[in-house]
């Protein structure tokens, strides 16, 4: 049987209690190890972080080309048309995308043209088909003059040697489009991290069991499953451990091949926090406690060597510490943050950096009206978290700093 523990575990003296939000940052973004590089197509490329800036291979645009399907003819040629008085030109031929034209556009001539069709020498202009009346074959009347804004030029958008993409960039849709637009087939990208996730607590149910008074699912390693999806991460789930140091220990050793593990709960003032007492009597700390609310007790340790943080197990603690500390850490990228304006007051959290869910209304943003750490339906409904620095005042009508919630 496992002896019940003291109230209070005796403090090594080597590791940080209360640190800094800013501290906690730092800290968990050096407890991982260094990245390393790998090459993924581009279909295995969204939502990848690059390793390492991308140049351009080829132009863009690839030649000067048409913006619009109607004919390609010299301007000048063109510039008296009007819908009272066309201007007729002699059709010579077409250029199509893939397809261009293999002679010349002389004054009073044209040539068809599409879309991305590469514009025949001597042509400067376009006239779309809507401005234009074909007469039998090979003439053409224009409406209106052709015009030289509707002619893509060779490298508009980017020149060979080009930087397209700087090193860290998130590989949105439209970054890979751009990537392979740029003549890459390979990307480099950061390896995705590995995150070993565990919950905690004898009272922990799988979800959709049968549910006991004081029993509760296991909802926070379904949150953070998410969050950690969403950074990119790779997820080792390492299911539920009961509130018992050696079943504890137990899988805390069987971990393999993570990065960094993320526990939920045990990491409090209670007699049964056991993710704490294993750290602090077994592993190392780097810090206990942040000067934070919610998620004050969190804790980063190692355990053979393996980086841990232990976040509360209060379900919004265990979410808005992981926006705080481990996205950033996983992302390389600052907060997501903006300023609103307060359209009621905030409270400050006495020393501690508070972290409110707000609510948007009108532009402005309100505390959402129950702020407890286990009212999961606040961070569930509001849209941002506002943060109040220690004796900090908001009254209504300030601006706050908030951070957007995903
Ligand atoms: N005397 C003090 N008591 C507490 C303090 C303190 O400073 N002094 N800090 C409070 C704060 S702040 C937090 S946050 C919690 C954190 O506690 P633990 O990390 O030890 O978490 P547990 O006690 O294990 O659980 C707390 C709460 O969360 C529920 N829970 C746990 N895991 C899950 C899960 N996977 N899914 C959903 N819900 C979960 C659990 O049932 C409890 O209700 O400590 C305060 N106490
Ligand atoms: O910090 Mo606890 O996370 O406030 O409930």
């Amino acid at each position: 049987m496992t002896p019940v523990p003291a109230d209070s575990v005796p403090l090594p003296a080597d590791f940080a209690q209360f640190v800094t939000l800013e501290e906690a940052q730092a800290a968990v973004r050096a407890a991982l190890p260094g990245p390393g590089t790998e090459w993924v197509a581009p279909e295995e490329a969204f939502g990848r972080r690059l390793a390492a800036p991308l140049q351009a291979k080829v132009a863009h645009p690839s030649a000067t080309e048409s913006a619009l399907d109607g004919i390609a003819a010299r301007a000048a040629d063109t510039q008296a048309a009007s819908a009272q008085a066309p201007v007729t030109l002699r059709i010579v031929g077409e250029s199509r995308a893939g397809q261009p034209f293999a002679g010349e556009v002389g004054p009073g001539e044209c040539v068809r043209i599409y879309t991305g069709a590469p514009l025949p020498p001597g042509a400067d202009a376009i006239c779309p088909v809507e401005q234009l009346e074909f007469r039998g074959e090979g003439e053409v009347s224009l409406l209106t003059p052709a015009r030289t804004t509707d002619v893509r030029h060779l490298g508009d958008d980017f020149a060979p040697g080009d930087e397209l993409l700087a090193a860290g960039t998130r590989l949105t849709p439209a970054r890979v489009a751009l990537a392979v637009a740029g003549g890459h087939a390979q990307l480099p990208v950061l390896r995705r991290w590995r995150v070993a996730l565990l919950s905690t607590g004898d009272e922990l149910k799988a979800p959709g069991s049968p549910l006991a008074p004081g029993e509760v699912y296991d909802s926070n390693r379904y949150g953070l499953r998410g969050l950690l999806l969403d950074c990119g991460a790779e997820v080792l789930d390492l299911g539920r451990a009961p509130d018992d140091v050696a079943e504890l220990a137990a899988r805390l050793d069987a971990v393999g091949g993570a990065d960094l593990l993320l526990t939920s709960g045990g990491v409090s003032m209670g007699r049964y926090d056991f993710m704490r007492d294993l750290l602090l009597e077994r592993g190392e700390v780097t810090f206990w406690k942040i000067r934070l609310r919610p998620g004050g007790p969190t804790l980063l340790g190692r355990w053979n060597g393996l980086s841990v943080l232990g976040l509360p197990g209060n379900p919004v603690s265990s979410l808005v510490v992981f926006e705080l500390l481990v996205r950033p850490a996983l992302t390389g990228e600052g907060l997501r943050t903006a300023r609103l304006r307060a359209g009621a007051p905030f409270g400050h959290a006495g020393q501690k950096t508070a972290f409110w869910r707000g609510e948007l209304r009108g532009g402005e943003v309100v505390p959402y009206p129950k702020q407890s750490s286990g009212v999961l339906r606040s961070l569930s409904d509001a849209q941002v978290l506002v943060r109040v620095d220690p004796a900090q005042l908001v009254a209504a009508g300030d601006e706050v700093e908030v951070l957007w919630l995903g």
